[in-house]
C-alpha cells in the first residue's frame, strides 16, 4: 500500500514533468516554424507583388532575361509592365549584409536619362545583375510625359527595394526634353544621372532605322537630313539630328546639377568593353564592382556582347532583335557632311564633359 502510495504519489509528477517538457519542445518548434513561415511569406510576397505586374507588352517583344525591349509610351502601358525578371532579387542575400527585411517602393536615386539609341537598354540590363540595384524594366516617361500624375504615381511604378539598394529607371528622352532637368531637381538634388552617348551620326542612322522599320513609307534619310541638299544645309531640327547636339542638351542639365553628379558612358565602349564601362558606372553609384567581365561573352552571330547568365534565367542571352540591327545604308557623302556638321558640337561637348569620345 505504501509502495503503491509512493508510486501513485511520484507518477503524476513525472508525467507532469514529461508533459511540460513536451509542451516546451512543441511550443519552441511552433515558434520556429511560425518564424520560418513568416520570413518565407515576406520574401514571396515581395516577389509576387513584383511579378504580378510582369506582363509582356502588347507588341510581344519580350524575351526571357531581357524583359522590356520596346519603349513604352502610353500611361496604360506603363502601368501594365513591371520588373518581374528582377523580383527574385529581394530577400535573403541582401539581408545577410545587415539590411532591413522590408522592401518598399521608393523614388529613384539614379536615372539613365539618355541618349536614345545610345545603348541605354544594354546598360540597364547589365546593371540589374547587381544585387544592390533595383531597376524598373519599362520606361516610365514620368518627367517628360506623365509629370501631371505626380510623384506618388511615379513612386508606385518603381520596383520594391530594400534599404541600401539603389532604385533606378531609364527613359532616354529625359536628356533632350527641356522641362526635365528642373523637374528631376525638384524630386531630388542628389539623384545620380547617367548618359550613354554614341557618335551622333551613327546614333541618327540608328534612330532613322527604327523609324523606317515602323513607317516604311517615310522619305529617305538623305532628304530628311538636309533643308537643302544642293547647298548642303543640314536640318538640325530634324529629331534624329537634333538629339545628337549633346552639348546643347547637357548645358541644360548642368544648369541644375553639378558635373560630378553626371556620369557619361561611351556607347561605343559599352559594346567593345562592357565590363569596363559597367565597372565605371558601379564606381559612380558607389557600389562594389560585382558585375565584371565574367558576366559577358561576345556573341559572334549577334555581333554584340551578351550575358552569360541574365537575371531570372540560367541560359546565356542577348538583347532582342530591335537592338543591334542592320542600319539603313546612307550615302557616304552625306555621312561626311554630317560628320563635318557635328565636329564643332562634339568638341564643345568633349570640353563640357572633360572627356574625348573620339568620334571622327
Ligand atoms: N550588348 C548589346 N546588344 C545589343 N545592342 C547593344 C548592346 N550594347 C549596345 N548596344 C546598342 O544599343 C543600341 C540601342 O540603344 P538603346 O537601348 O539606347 O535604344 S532605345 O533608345 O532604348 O531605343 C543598339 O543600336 P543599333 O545597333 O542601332 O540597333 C546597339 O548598337
Amino acid at each position: 500500500m505504501a509502495a503503491f502510495c509512493t508510486r501513485h504519489h511520484h507518477l503524476p509528477n513525472a508525467d507532469l514533468r514529461r508533459l511540460f517538457h513536451r509542451l516546451t519542445i512543441a511550443s519552441s518548434l511552433s515558434i520556429l516554424c511560425f518564424s520560418l513561415v513568416y520570413l518565407l511569406a515576406g520574401c514571396c510576397q515581395s516577389g509576387l507583388v513584383e511579378n504580378s505586374d510582369s506582363k509582356p507588352n502588347a507588341l510581344g517583344f519580350l524575351t526571357p532575361g531581357w524583359p522590356y525591349e520596346r519603349n513604352v509610351t502610353g500611361a496604360s502601358k506603363v502601368a501594365s509592365v513591371g520588373d518581374g525578371a528582377f523580383a527574385a532579387q529581394t530577400g535573403m542575400e541582401s539581408n545577410s549584409s545587415g539590411k532591413e527585411w522590408t522592401a518598399t517602393r521608393r523614388l529613384p536615386q539614379a536615372l539613365i536619362i539618355g541618349v536614345k539609341k545610345g545603348g541605354t537598354r544594354a546598360l540597364l540590363e547589365f546593371l540589374r545583375l547587381h544585387p544592390d540595384i533595383r531597376a524598373l524594366g519599362s520606361e516610365p516617361h514620368f518627367f517628360d510625359r506623365h509629370y501631371a500624375r505626380g510623384l506618388d504615381w511615379y513612386r508606385s511604378m518603381m520596383p520594391k527595394a530594400l534599404n541600401g539598394q539603389i532604385v533606378m529607371e531609364k527613359t532616354p528622352r529625359y536628356f533632350v526634353t527641356v522641362e526635365t532637368p528642373a523637374r528631376v531637381h525638384a524630386m531630388s538634388q542628389e539623384v545620380k544621372l547617367i548618359v550613354v552617348v554614341r557618335d551622333p551620326v551613327t546614333r541618327a542612322i540608328s534612330d532613322y532605322t527604327q523609324i523606317i522599320s515602323k513607317t516604311p513609307d517615310i522619305p529617305s534619310f538623305e532628304s530628311l537630313a538636309f533643308k537643302n541638299r544642293t547647298t548642303g544645309l543640314i536640318d538640325a531640327q530634324w529629331s534624329p539630328l537634333w538629339i545628337g547636339l549633346y552639348a546643347q542638351h547637357m548645358e541644360r542639365w548642368l544648369a541644375w546639377f553639378p558635373r560630378s553628379q553626371m556620369h557619361l558612358v561611351s556607347g561605343e565602349s559599352l559594346i567593345t568593353d562592357p565590363a569596363g564601362e559597367v565597372g565605371k558606372v558601379q564606381d559612380f553609384l558607389g557600389l562594389q564592382r560585382i558585375v565584371t567581365d565574367k558576366h559577358f561573352y561576345f556573341n559572334k552571330t549577334k555581333g554584340f556582347p551578351c550575358l552569360k547568365k541574365p537575371e531570372g534565367s540560367s541560359k546565356p542571352h542577348c538583347l532582342g532583335k530591335t537592338k543591334g540591327r542592320t542600319h539603313a545604308s546612307i550615302d557616304p557623302e552625306v555621312m561626311q557632311k554630317l560628320r563635318d556638321f557635328y565636329k564643332p558640337h562634339n568638341q564643345h561637348f568633349y570640353q563640357m564633359a572633360g572627356q574625348d569620345f573620339g568620334w571622327q
